[in-house]
């Protein structure tokens, strides 16, 4: 079963195309990144999803109903990039009027400012509220009414890394509880291990899709090894390990994961070395290779 069924979503504004050709799908209790860099088609996806835009072509289904349609809304609920609220209303007052358009009772409203953790502050003018407060404030306004799917459209932004740490465990009590969740982010190493599944846009097309670890796999990145040589050795060492030199005594070396622990080895055992350093690719590395060349090294 799923929640979010996206097929071919192709999205254009006039002559630009926004989004070509996307195809995901999320299934209740699942949660999904959805990585991008500026322009990537992120919002945009978000907007198709909400029924705002019409699609040039493709399809969307959420939970079985079309985008928009009052089924739906009843399902989604969505954070948007940049969260706005009335500066003179208290937090309280926010989330009751957001309660009221869903259709839920007040008494919702208190300890869902408990449960992000903004409850002291309930009575006070949202306009005093910091960053951090009001986008947690944004969080319990899309929590209101247990919905099945839940886009958040880079929601951790202005978040401290406490709060942060928060906002990933509040999401897998609501996905624990079966909610499908999609979630925009600027990069890999915020989401690793707090997502089931991640999807990278680039220039509106999806360049890679599935569990973080397999698509690290899938990247084959090379491990780097600078090597220093010892007075006088560079030019015996570059003969033996190749290379490339680098400020007249290391060497630049690049290797496959696999082979990595055997060379470092062979390396490490020569006299003519002094120093060598390891630098394995990092999940940024992943993240640029999928998002700046559709994953083609
Ligand atoms: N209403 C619009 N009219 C014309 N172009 C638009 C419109 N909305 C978005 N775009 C363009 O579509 C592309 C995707 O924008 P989108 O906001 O979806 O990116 P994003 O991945 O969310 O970026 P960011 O990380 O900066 O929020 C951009 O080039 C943007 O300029």
């Amino acid at each position: 079963m799923t929640m979010l069924d996206v097929r071919d979503l192709t999205v254009r504004f006039g002559g630009f195309t926004a989004l070509d050709g996307l195809s995901l799908s999320v299934a209740p209790g699942e949660t999904l990144a959805l990585l991008g860099h500026n322009g990537a088609g992120k919002s945009t996806f978000f907007r198709s999803v909400l029924g705002f835009l019409k699609p040039a072509a493709g399809q969307l289904s959420i939970g079985g109903h079309l985008p928009g349609s009052a089924a739906a809304r009843g399902l989604v609920s969505y954070l948007p990039e940049n969260v706005v609220f009335h500066r003179a209303l208290t937090g309280l007052e926010v989330l009751s009027f957001f309660a009221r358009l869903r259709g839920e009772p007040v008494s919702v409203v208190m300890p869902l400012l408990e449960k992000v953790g903004v409850a002291h502050a309930a009575r006070r003018p949202v306009g005093t509220w910091s960053k951090g407060m009001r986008q947690r404030l944004g969080l319990a306004q899309a929590l209101i009414g247990a919905p099945g799917l839940l886009l958040l459209d880079e929601p951790t932004s202005g978040l401290d890394p406490v709060s942060r740490r928060d906002f990933y465990a509040l999401i897998a009590e609501v996905a624990g509880r079966g909610a499908a969740v999609v979630l925009s982010s600027h990069g890999l190493e915020e989401v690793e291990n707090r997502t089931d599944r991640v999807a990278i846009l680039s220039a509106g097309r999806l360049v890679a899709q599935g569990p973080l670890a397999a698509l690290a796999e899938a990247a084959a990145l090379r491990a780097q090894i600078r090597v220093t040589a010892r007075a006088g050795q560079a030019d015996a060492l570059q003969t033996r390990f190749g290379g490339t030199r680098f400020n007249g005594t290391a060497l630049e070396l690049s290797c496959d994961m696999k082979l990595k622990f055997d060379l470092v080895r062979r390396i490490a055992a020569d006299e003519g070395v002094a120093d060598i350093e390891v630098r394995l690719p990092s999940l940024n590395d992943v993240y640029r290779f999928y998002s700046d060349n559709g994953g083609r090294s």
